[in-house]
């Protein structure tokens, strides 16, 4: 095997990545589980909203046309005939100079066309008086205003959020139809990693990568399975790989795909009669990352180095999770930041540095979480974004705009200028 290997644009490797991302199907499930999930129906109005026409006000039921020539020196009386909170009918309709004790929500009583607010009134027993004239439809929560039966609310492809999950719920979607979501394993490799409940001894690590893959998994909501950790063993890893394949869609695996005499991932992925997508990408950390597929089946040989593993998930795994889930907007959002402190090291590659934006009176501010090497874990828990610096000859200075790539946002974008 060469040990030359050939680096590929980002945005090619990315490319390439999702076009062999498959989709899998849909099934239907408890409204109470879709948080996170991707519809593949469109959510269509099943009725108006609201269904009926409402008071968006605790106050009185009136027809418009009786408060007409109402002012402070001519205040207009009205007879209470009933009551209603929401969830109630009136019992009938008002007449002239009748009126409809109402709280916020309840339907409006036939033949009333405005609300007066309870503060626009003086209160007598069963009985008020209001001194300004109301116009017809004032003060009314209209049926219809807020959707109209038979309209287009939300496309299939969109992610459901609380808000979505809120719209599916006002029509009684008690399931849903929704992507499947893929079935994820993740396997550690290193004859130095100790458990994370382990003592340091000479020579060993404990295993961060595993448990930070676990957990960027979680914030998509993907449940994963643990293949736990292996020494650098050829024969072994390569057994755990089959077992894990023959479970899952994806496997993440860490470590081990590098050049160096105990990184078995290259080896693997060929006794696998596995196809290597690209094994490197002209990028900084994560240089290293290995797709491969094997039939349906992705595999995503991430770094060993912690802020390379981190970076290649968040690049590579994250958009195709997202789309074999049917998501249509699987990038990490972009914006536009300015550089916070000089970052002097000119980048042969593509360099994404782990940084913290926050907002100033001069907008968003990107500055590096401090140690930024791929070998680098403390930038990583840090960071709240990712700085994307082109590759050039020259550093970057303080007061650069730069592009920033958002984490742990729910939704991201549909496309990637990298
Ligand atoms: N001659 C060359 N050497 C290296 C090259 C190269 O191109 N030529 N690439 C370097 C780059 S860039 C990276 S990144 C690393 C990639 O190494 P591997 O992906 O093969 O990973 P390992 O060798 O297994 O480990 C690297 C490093 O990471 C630590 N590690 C491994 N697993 C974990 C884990 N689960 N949690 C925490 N830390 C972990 C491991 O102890 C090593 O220190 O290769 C360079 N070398
Ligand atoms: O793959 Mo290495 O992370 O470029 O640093
Ligand atoms: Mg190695």
């Amino acid at each position: 095997m060469s040990l030359m290997r050939k680096p590929i644009p980002v945005k090619e490797a990315v490319q390439l990545v999702m076009d062999h991302a498959q989709i899998g199907g849909s099934e239907k499930i408890p409204l109470d589980q879709a948080y996170g999930r991707v519809l593949k129906e469109p959510i269509i109005a099943k009725h108006d909203v609201p269904p009926f026409d409402r008071s968006p006000y605790d106050g009185f039921a009136i027809r418009a046309e009786d408060s007409k020539g109402a002012s402070g020196e001519n205040r207009i009386h009205f007879q209470v005939i009933d009551e209603i909170g929401a969830g109630h009918l009136a019992k009938r309709g008002i007449e002239k100079g009748e009126a409809v004790r109402i709280m916020t929500g309840a339907p409006i009583p036939e033949n009333a066309d405005a609300v007066v607010m309870l503060e626009q009134t003086i209160e007598q027993e069963n009985a008020f008086s209001l001194r300004k004239a109301f116009d017809a439809g004032e003060n009314i929560a209209v049926q219809g205003e807020d959707a109209k039966e038979g309209e287009v609310l939300i496309e299939a492809g969109a992610l459901i959020h609380p808000g979505t999950i809120a719209l599916l719920a006002t029509f009684g979607y008690a399931e849903v139809e929704v992507a499947k979501k893929p079935v994820v394993g993740i396997l550690a490799t290193g004859t130095e990693l100790l458990q994370v409940h382990e003592e340091l001894t000479p020579g060993k690590i404990r295993n961060s990568n595993g448990p930070m893959i676990a957990a960027q998994l979680s914030r998509m909501g993907i449940e994963y399975k643990s293949y736990g950790m292996l020494g650098d063993n050829l024969d072994a890893c390569m057994e755990m790989v089959e077992k894990a394949l023959a479970e899952t869609d994806v496997l993440i695996t860490t470590g081990g795909v590098s050049v160096g005499d105990y990184d078995y991932l290259p080896v693997i992925y060929e006794k696998l009669g596995a196809k290597v997508l690209f094994n490197k990408v002209a990028m900084r950390p994560g240089s290293v990352t290995t797709v491969a597929t094997l039939g349906s089946h992705l595999l995503f040989g991430l770094s060993g180095n912690p802020s390379a593993c981190f970076t290649g998930f968040e690049l590579f795994t994250r958009p195709a999770l997202l789309k074999m889930m049917g998501g249509k907007k699987p990038y990490l959002p972009r914006m536009k930041a300015t550089l916070g402190e000089d970052f002097p090291k000119p980048n042969p590659f593509l360099r994404f540095v782990r940084a913290v934006w926050e907002m100033t009176e001069e907008g968003p501010v990107a500055t590096p979480a401090g140690f930024n090497k791929s070998a680098a874990v403390s930038s990583i828990a840090r960071g709240n974004c990712i700085i994307v610096l082109p590759n050039g000859t020259r550093g970057y200075t303080k007061g650069m705009e730069v592009d920033v790539l958002l984490l742990g946002v729910e939704e991201g974008v549909a496309q990637w200028e990298l």
